[in-house]
């Protein structure tokens, strides 16, 4: 998979508004109420994951999760990390916000 010019993230992005791109990767940081309700999101994320054959560097602390999306191959951000980016904010981002 190619990597994605520096303008066509940037464009792609306009879509991600809890995105941001630096360092060669796409990041985030999530907040939760708690630690479980962190960690079953992780939990979720992980299962898309394995599904898309596509993992995240990722941390968390309590109720803080930091997420940085790249794709190994290329050291940098694919299409693949944005499909990723999408499974994540389904699942991380209530609907009616
Ligand atoms: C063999 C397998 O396809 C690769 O190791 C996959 C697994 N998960 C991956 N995840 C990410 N983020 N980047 C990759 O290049 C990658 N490659």
């Amino acid at each position: 998979m190619d990597k994605l010019s520096e303008e066509d993230i940037e464009k792609r992005l306009l879509h991600f508004p809890d995105w941001e791109y630096y360092d060669q990767a796409l990041h985030a940081e999530f907040e939760f109420e708690n630690f479980k309700d962190c960690f079953s999101a992780m939990s979720r994320i992980a299962f898309e994951c394995e599904a898309l054959n596509h993992h995240p560097d990722w941390s968390n602390t309590y109720n803080i999760l930091k997420i940085s999306l790249s794709t190994h191959d290329v050291k940098d951000v694919t299409h693949k990390d944005f499909i990723l980016a999408k499974a994540i904010d389904a699942i991380v981002i209530p609907e009616d916000e």
